[in-house]
């Protein structure tokens, strides 16, 4: 059991670091709870598995410390970390029975038989693997295998935080969602520190309690899957969490308003306070598609709109609309009537966020 501790972490792969654009994982400060559940969720090459393997012991920082209950263990290799690590394709061996495969890690523990036995017991039972316990395991099919491969990290009473490294990649779909809840299970009954990566935003979600949102090498976000959608704090988390992701929109600040193309936009009073003042290469305004408001009839408070396409995608639809130049869309509930040709549409003050340099602006009190 342990708490996981990063103190500006970072890690570059190469001998002549110059910019940080040349760092896999920069400059980073987190804290992994003893207990949670958490996700580590991002795109491809934003430094997801290089720091699950600095994490394991895989791989030495090449700054910052790592801190397992409050001990640096930046140098100390795996199996003396206590990590157990389930990775994409299940790491087992083939030749031995399921029974052996879970009993490998107590026999090396030396642990005594009759230990070996219960401890092999128990956990087959919870991961509904012991009618297979005396299968060879080159004859098991894939989620079986993978189910193995977490019971081996399981068996371990001293297991610090068990690591996933998109444990389902070789999943049948119908099959994932049986063993994230199998997970989630063990989570609950184990109480050990979890973290899981994966790219795929429903994963994450249904498996973690918070969600550590990678972009580039950093942490851009840490929350609740709640959070992440009604208040994403960096724009990589508002496009990449959401189905469609956020929209966003390039504007201007001028004197108490923001520009976009012909049209002015009035600025919270509190949120001005904070951006007149900063210096800034660029700012936008997001807003979710759910929360975008619209009418299919004149509204002196609303901004008309081309209807370009909707999409009937079961229980809601999708409306692509063109405002001014730019393509915006809107998440419409099944029964909600789809406006044609033209629509006019709003954006509700609180759902209306401003991102500053890509970061979101918040008033104080917010
Ligand atoms: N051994 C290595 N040597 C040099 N560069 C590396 C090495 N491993 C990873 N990188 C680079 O570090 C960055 C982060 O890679 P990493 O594999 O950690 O990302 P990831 O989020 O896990 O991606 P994926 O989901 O594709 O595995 C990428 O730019 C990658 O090219």
């Amino acid at each position: 059991m342990a708490e996981i501790v990063l103190n500006a972490l970072a890690h570059t792969y190469s001998r002549k670091p110059n910019a940080p654009q040349d760092y896999a994982i920069r400059q980073m400060n987190q804290v992994w709870e003893q207990g949670g559940a958490y996700a580590l969720l991002g795109p491809s090459g934003c430094g997801k598995s290089t720091l699950l393997n600095i994490i394991s012991g895989l791989l030495e920082p090449s700054d910052g410390e790592i801190l397992f209950d409050g001990v640096k263990v930046n140098s100390l290799p795996p199996e003396e970390r206590n990590i157990a690590q389930v990775f994409q394709f299940p790491v087992i061996y083939d030749t031995m029975t399921v029974f052996d495969n879970l009993a490998f890690p107590l026999r090396n523990m030396k642990t005594p038989a009759h230990l070996i036995q219960s401890k092999v017991h128990e956990i087959a039972d919870i991961l509904e693997l012991s009618p297979l316990l005396h299968k060879k395991a080159k004859n098991l099919t894939a989620d079986e295998k993978q189910k193995v491969s977490m019971g081996r990290g399981l068996v371990r009473d001293n297991v610090s935080a068990i690591l996933f490294d998109e444990p389902l990649t070789v999943i049948d779909p119908q099959l994932k969602w049986k063993l994230r809840r199998k997970l989630k299970q063990i989570h609950d009954q184990f109480n050990i520190t979890m973290i899981y990566v994966t790219h795929d935003q429903l994963e994450a979600a249904t498996f973690a309690d918070k969600i550590a949102v990678m972009y580039e090498g950093q942490i851009v976000q840490f929350g609740s899957p709640h959070e992440l959608f009604e208040n994403p704090k960096h724009t990589f988390v508002g496009y990449f969490i959401g189905s469609p992701g956020m929209n966003f929109m390039n504007v201007q600040l001028e004197e108490q308003h923001f520009v976009f193309e012909d049209m002015k936009l009035k600025v919270p009073e509190k949120i001005l306070d904070k951006i007149q003042h900063l210096p800034y290469e660029s700012i936008k305004l997001g807003i979710r598609p759910e929360f975008v408001h619209v009418w299919d009839k004149k509204n002196d408070e609303a901004y008309e709109v081309d209807v370009i396409d909707s999409e009937d995608l079961g229980t809601y639809h999708i409306m692509t609309f063109k405002l001014r130049n730019q393509l915006l869309k809107a998440r419409l509930h099944e029964d909600q009537r789809i406006p044609k040709h033209k629509a006019w549409i709003s954006f509700p003050d609180q759902w209306l966020k401003v991102y500053v340099n890509e970061y979101l602006v918040e008033a104080d009190d917010e």
